[in-house]
């Protein structure tokens, strides 16, 4: 859980030397959000092991590349008996907004990215539109929206047009989604240029939209496609793996379960452990590449929510095609399915449809291969399903996992193996624990 303890950064990759982005911009800004509890992250990571388990509950605060305020609202400047003194920046407070000074009617590139541990967010800037050009550092066909949802382990451009009256400053809002919030909005200012940046917006913050609008999410989702000439997915499968998504109970402990197996990762690395043939080091048996789908009933509360722990691989065969299927379903409380956006580390994959339900094999019919956007990130919505398409192409280890860090804990994850004899020198660092402690490469 270090992330939520504040491990995390933005890499900017710019294109290569000689080649032009697809679209034009002034300047840019950058917009890092996360999450941010007072709890301390081993008491939370105590609380999540603990029987009976204690949830870590909702964030007290979110945040815009690191700051953020807690109990001094700015937006209760706007309500009737707010203590207004109370919440004057001077801009060099620790937890002063980083505040986006710009040029009127010029073109902006904002690059968000949320490296939250919980919240799912949406963004949106009072006043202003913004087009969609890039999703998880590939091109999008760009898409204007009003508002934007980004989940923990994604990250977009937009493009912002300063096309309004430059008198006047404007909220930027960012609110949670998808939980029921606890959290106050998280605030800052786009300020126009020669406006004082300390003159307050007069029309209220953005509103996020219900939490619990999944039309809204959806529809925000599913308007994302590649750009015209992005690479396009091969046609075919070699495998199809379905990973259902579980809420379950290991000896009485709260976990999470894919195909009916919480993963706790093994005290020696894989990479070290498969290269050096350790056959002890991690269960060699594969977990499963399918849930009995017959007799499971995604929309309740499973029958025996007992499951049990696991750190099985599945091995791809190099180079080939995988479907990953993802199935979500009923938590343990009734009428609780949650979001999870699912990250793959080492590669993109082609987002190749969203389904309500369970995924049955003619869904496979209306998968876009035409234009499906690459990412690394992708959500499930609660009840339904999404299908992404990789090539096994990269040789390593690679998580897949659900990007909420309480969530990877509690063991929402698999692990893919791909071409691991074509590794060439495993760095000393990367074998320094467990059996690998003292090999030699
Ligand atoms: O993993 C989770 O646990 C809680 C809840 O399901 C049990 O308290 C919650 O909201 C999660 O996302």
């Amino acid at each position: 859980m270090q992330r939520s303890a504040g491990l995390y950064g933005s890499l900017i990759v710019d294109v290569a030397d000689g080649e032009k982005e697809p679209f034009h911009y002034d300047g840019e800004f950058n917009l890092l959000l996360s999450d941010w509890w007072h709890q301390n992250v081993h008491d939370q990571e105590v609380s999540l092991s603990s029987n009976p388990f204690r949830w870590i509950g909702e964030p007290q605060s979110i945040l815009i590349n690191g700051r953020g305020q807690f109990n001094c609202s700015m937006a209760a400047k706007f309500s009737s008996n707010s203590s207004v003194s109370q919440c004057k920046f001077r801009g060099n407070e620790q937890c002063a907004p980083q505040i986006l000074h710009v040029r009127p009617n010029k073109i902006y590139r904002l690059r968000i990215a949320s490296s939250t541990a919980l919240a799912s967010l949406n963004l949106a800037i009072a006043g202003h539109k913004m087009v969609v050009v890039e999703a998880d550092g590939n091109y999008v066909q760009p898409f204007e929206v009003n508002d934007l949802d980004i989940y923990s382990g994604e990250s977009y451009s937009v493009l912002l047009r300063t096309d309004q009256i430059p008198s006047k400053n404007y909220w930027i809002s960012i609110g949670v989604r998808g939980r029921e919030p606890k959290t106050p909005q998280a605030l800052t200012i786009l300020n126009y240029f020669p406006t004082s940046a300390s003159k307050l917006p007069t029309s209220q913050p953005p509103i996020t939209p219900p939490w619990n609008d999944y039309n809204h999410s959806k529809s925000f989702t599913k308007s994302i496609f590649a750009l015209m000439g992005s690479p396009k997915p091969p046609k075919n499968h070699d495998r199809r793996i379905i990973l259902l998504n579980t809420q379950t109970k290991v000896n009485g402990f709260t976990k999470w379960s894919i195909n009916n197996i919480s993963l706790t990762l093994p005290s020696t690395p894989y990479l070290g452990s498969i290269k050096f043939g350790l056959n002890h080091a991690f269960d060699q048996k594969s977990p499963p590449d399918n849930y009995d789908s017959n007799n499971y009933d995604i929309f309740k509360p499973a029958l025996n929510p007992n499951s049990s722990y696991g750190n099985g691989i599945y091995t791809i065969n190099f180079n080939t095609t995988v479907d990953v299927v993802l199935q979500n379903a009923n938590a343990l409380a009734k009428d609780v399915s949650e979001i999870h956006p699912w990250h793959l580390h080492g590669h993109d994959f082609w987002v190749l449809g969203y389904g309500e339900g369970k995924f049955r094999d003619e869904d496979e019919k209306k998968f876009n291969l035409k234009n499906p956007p690459l990412r690394n990130t992708a959500v499930i919505f609660p009840y339904g399903w999404t299908a992404v398409r990789f090539v096994a192409d990269n040789p390593g280890v690679w998580a897949f996992h659900c990007h909420i860090e309480p969530h990877l804990h509690m063991g929402m994850g698999v692990v893919f193996a791909e071409g691991v004899h074509r590794v060439g020198q495993i760095p000393k660092a990367a074998l320094a624990c467990g059996l690998t402690g003292n090999k030699q490469n």
